[in-house]
């Protein structure tokens, strides 16, 4: 009986293999047609089984072996794009082909024929099948493609507002302060990731559904991984996308399952309880005259409502549709938001690493916040006043994304081009000029000695930084994710400066060396791109 089982495993595998390579070899001649340089790998990159063992087993593994430096171990696992930088695009030009059993990815990273790809949104849609996992609660704006979605955007646009956006200001100044202070009294830290994760939920909690919790630190917060609560069951989602993605939540359901999948199924339960709940509440509000605050769950009820009957086609948006948005909203602005989407919270963690690591930059941001701010209490800090001066904490956002892109931007040539259908990846690394981080080089300024208002931020050529997209997907939540880092880094830096803690035998410059080719070499794709072991390295925070 178990030869029986092991021959029938062996042969299923054999057969897999075989129709993996017969797939490979037909993407291979097709890839040969464009007369570019081709890299071939045997086992697709984005395969979800792969995924999970890709980088933690195989490729450690032959990197170890005699053979093991070439095509495979450098580009078949996900994320390898990091690890290569512009190395790839330096040996083989602007365009290259990425050939799996899969399908062939197209790497571009010329900014003219990127906005080419942008602008001709129907030849190039977006994959769908690759963002399946976020129509978790329902059709959303990342899921769809066409008219459908452009019923969403339109009245998912509305949304995403000036008055949305001073709600992510003064929740993000209240959560970076009690952030700080946990932080201040907590030294060394080294749940930095951690806690500002928090920081982003928290926001997007009080931004999305107007439901505002206190900072609570890395060791302050209630132990148990029950999803209890909206903010503990989204954690767990958003902790668990690749096992959603694998699994879906017909087959979480299933009752004889271990605990850790049970409560990821739990968690999906209580976030769409929670959803139901503000929906029906806020129906009945709009019924009698009185529609509640304006957090972008109830903006977009109202919004959807306003645009006409759920469902049509010019009409609003079904309760599904609603939930699936709001989803993505807190899938995309938080940190999982897989490949499709970014979070603040990652690049946060970044910079305030980066910080720890460039005492200059945190000296030249104080310069700005005392300008700007100068003594007055984060309660009077003002996002229309205050927010469009504070031009260096937006360079550090913008440095942070361009060496740590988060999210990777797919397009693909759709199914009309039949046989000869390919995906484009969107290069991380267009024309780097500099591997080096710094922040002033988006600062445009006449004459550095006059005053600070002169500064204004560069704009750089269009399709040269595409850290949100460009086109007609843009990113939505930009302005929403610009507010959030900002206000952030301010509530943090007015005061405060960062090191790194020191080793033994170390002094602050060579523990400022250690932490940055930490976050070089320790950097590496999830879901997004993130520092994967953050807590190693600690910081303290010293008063100004
Ligand atoms: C620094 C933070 C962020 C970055 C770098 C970022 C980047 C991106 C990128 C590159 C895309 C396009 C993805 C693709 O085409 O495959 C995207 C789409 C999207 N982002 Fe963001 N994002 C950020 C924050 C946010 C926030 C805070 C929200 C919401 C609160 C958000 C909501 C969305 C949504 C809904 C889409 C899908 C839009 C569509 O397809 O029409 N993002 N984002």
């Amino acid at each position: 009986m178990l030869l029986s089982v092991l021959i029938l495993f062996v042969s299923l595998c054999g057969a897999w293999a075989a129709y993996s390579w017969y797939c490979l070899l037909l993407n291979y001649l097709r890839a040969r047609k464009f007369g570019i340089p081709l890299r071939v790998i045997p086992i697709s990159h984005e395969n979800p089984l792969w995924m999970v063992v890709d980088k933690k087993i195989f490729i450690p593994l032959f990197e170890r072996l005699p053979f093991g430096n070439g095509n495979f171990t450098r580009y078949n696992w996900r994320g390898w794009e990091f690890a290569d930088k512009y190395r790839s695009h330096f040996e083989m030009g602007d365009l290259f082909m990425l050939v799996t059993p899969g399908r062939n990815w197209l790497y571009v990273c010329s900014p003219d024929i990127l906005l080419d790809v942008f602008q001709r949104k129907s030849d190039f849609p977006r994959p769908l099948e690759l963002f399946e996992m976020v129509n978790v609660f329902g059709p959303n704006l990342s899921t769809t493609d066409g008219p459908t979605w452009q019923k969403h955007r339109k009245i998912t646009a509305s949304c995403f507002n000036e008055q949305n956006n001073e709600i992510v200001w003064s929740e993000s100044v209240v959560q970076a302060r009690d952030m700080l202070r946990y932080w201040s009294t907590n030294s060394p830290v080294n749940s930095t990731a951690d806690d500002t994760r928090t920081l982003s939920l928290n926001v997007l909690s009080s931004a999305g559904f107007g439901k505002s919790y206190k900072f609570q630190g890395h060791n302050e917060e209630s132990l148990g991984n029950v999803a209890t609560s909206y903010k503990e069951s989204l954690q767990t989602i958003l902790d668990n996308c690749i096992l959603l993605m694998v699994l879906g939540t017909r087959l979480l359901s299933f009752e004889y399952l271990p605990v850790k999948l049970r409560t990821l199924y739990q968690a999906t339960v209580t976030f769409k309880q929670y959803m139901t709940e503000v929906y029906e509440n806020e129906k009945r509000a709009i019924a009698k005259g009185k529609p509640t605050g304006r957090n972008l769950m109830t903006s977009l009820i109202r919004a959807s409502q306003e645009n006409g009957e759920p469902g049509q086609q010019d009409g609003g948006l079904t309760e599904s549709e609603i939930y699936g948005n709001i989803f993505v909203f807190n899938f995309a602005g938080h940190d999982t938001t897989a490949h499709t989407l970014a979070f603040a919270v990652v690049l946060l963690a970044f910079a305030v690493v980066l910080l720890a690591a460039s005492p200059s930059v945190q000296d030249w941001i104080s310069q700005e916040l005392h300008c700007v701010l100068g003594d007055r209490p984060t309660e009077d800090w003002n996002y229309v006043h205050d927010f469009p001066r504070l031009k260096r904490c937006q360079a550090v956002l913008m440095e942070t994304l361009r060496l740590y892109t988060p999210v990777p931007i797919a397009k693909s040539t759709g199914e009309k081009h039949g046989n000869s259908e390919f995906a484009i990846q969107i290069s991380r690394y267009l024309k780097i000029h500099s591997l080096e981080w710094r922040p002033s080089r988006w600062i445009n300024t006449e004459d550095p000695d006059e005053s600070l208002r002169n500064e204004t931020i560069t704009t750089p050529q269009k399709g040269s930084f595409v850290a949100w997209s460009e086109g007609v997907r843009i990113c939505p939540g930009k302005k929403f994710s610009q507010v959030e880092f900002v206000a952030s880094i301010a509530g943090l830096f007015r005061d405060w400066r960062v090191e790194p803690v020191l080793q033994k035998g170390e002094d602050l410059r060579m523990a400022r060396k250690r932490v940055m080719e930490l976050v070089e070499k320790d950097t590496g794709q999830v879901l997004l791109l993130q520092m994967l072991h953050p807590e190693r390295a600690p910081l303290i925070w010293r008063k100004r």
